[in-house]
Order: C-alpha cells, then structure tokens, then sequence
C-alpha cells in the first residue's frame, strides 16, 4: 500500500471538493451487488452529471510519477465519488475482482475532505498483521491491493468525502511490481551518482525483459 500525501494540493482540492458538492449525489447502494450491497450505507455522485470530475481525477492520477511506479497502471475500472453524512458507513466486504471487463489489482481513495472536519469514517484494512486505519488529511491519495477485506467505519459528525476507484495493472502481481520499482529506483540512483555506463544498460535490459515477461 502507499499513501500519498500531497497528491493534490489543498486548494486544487478545495476546489474539486466545491465543484462535487454542486453535483447531485444518490443513495450509494444501488451500484453494490451481494454481500457489498448490504453493507452500504453512503451517498454517491451522479456518476454521468459529474463525468468531467472523474474524467480530471483519472487524468491526475495516470500520469503521476509515484503512482506510475507504484501502480504501474494500465487502465482505471471503475470510479465514484462517495459521501457519507453522519450516522452512514460500509460495513467490511471486499470489492469485486472485475468491473467494466477489467481485472481489480489496485483500490484508491482520494479523500477531499479534512480529516478534522468530520468524526468518524476511517478506512480500515483487514491486514496479516492487524488492522490499519487511514484518515489522512484532504488531497491525500491512498492505494491498497484489492483482494483486502476493508470498511469505513461510521462518520459520527461531519460528512466524509471521497473520490474512490480501481486500478488493473499492466503487472499483476504485487511482488512482480515491487522488484520492478525497486530495479526502477535502484536504475535512477545509480545514475545520479555514477553516470550512465554498461552495467545501466545491463540493468535496463533485464528490467526491461522481466517487465516483457510479466505484463498484461
Ligand atoms: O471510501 C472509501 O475509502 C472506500 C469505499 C469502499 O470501500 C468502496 O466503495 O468499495
Ligand atoms: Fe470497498
């Protein structure tokens, strides 16, 4: 997982926040199915009046640099923006593996609201070694593996706001994309201090055969 905590700076997120209120927002469950559907309690964005929303978002977030070595990403499945108003939560349940004919490597939420602004409405990770909650300050990016079990806990006062979605990956498996980050930073370290050379581009080459091997 990573959180970012300056993807968007605060008054690009202000502004974002504005123009998603001045959206009309809909009862979340309807866009559920199973088990999720039962656990959703929240409000959601007019997903074809707030296109242009999305559309900025998803643009943001494809051409970031620690998102593109993070993620690798290859195309976004889905995404919403989702409010929860005191009293609402989503219970834990975990997301769907496809969505829009996409494979679900990788969930986001951008949160656009100030964590002090609202009590409550937590994102916790079910996780081999515990829990994990995030509530990180407005404009913050969080990525997680899509297979995890999560909830939002409920918002006691205050709204929580958020701009949510999954990512398919061009590598789908997390330790395949964390050797080729970790190629990619070591690549990018060694030639700041040494200049490029023949063991550069011994590494470019396998990096560049493993990323051949691995992407989809
Ligand atoms: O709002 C969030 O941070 C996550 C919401 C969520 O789990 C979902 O919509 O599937
Ligand atoms: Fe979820």
């Amino acid at each position: 997982m990573l959180l970012i905590d300056n993807f968007l700076d605060r008054e690009t997120a202000e502004r974002l926040r504005k123009k998603i209120l001045d959206t009309p927002f809909l009862a979340g469950g309807a866009t559920a199915t199973g088990r999720a559907a039962k656990v959703k309690n929240n409000l959601q964005m007019d997903r074809e009046r707030g296109r242009k929303i999305l559309d900025d978002v998803a643009l943001r977030l494809m051409t970031h640099e620690q998102v593109e070595l993070y993620a690798i990403p290859k195309r976004i499945a889905a995404m919403s923006v989702n409010r929860y108003d005191a009293g609402m939560e989503y219970g834990s349940h975990t997301d769907a593996p496809i969505m829009n004919d996409c494979r679900c490597d990788l969930s986001f939420t951008l949160f656009l609201e100030d964590h002090v602004n609202y009590e409550g409405g937590e994102l916790v990770l079910e996780q081999e070694h515990g829990l994990l909650k995030v509530k990180p300050a407005i404009g913050s990016l969080f990525l997680y593996s899509t297979g995890l079990i999560h909830r939002v806990t409920p918002v006691a006062s205050g709204s929580r706001l958020a701009c949510i979605g999954w990512i398919q990956s061009r590598v789908r498996d997390e330790q395949q994309r964390t050797i080729l980050r970790e190629l990619n930073i070591a690549h990018r370290a060694y030639v700041e201090r040494h200049g490029h050379d023949e063991l550069v581009d011994m590494l470019l080459k396998n990096s560049a055969n493993l990323m051949r091997m691995w992407c989809d």
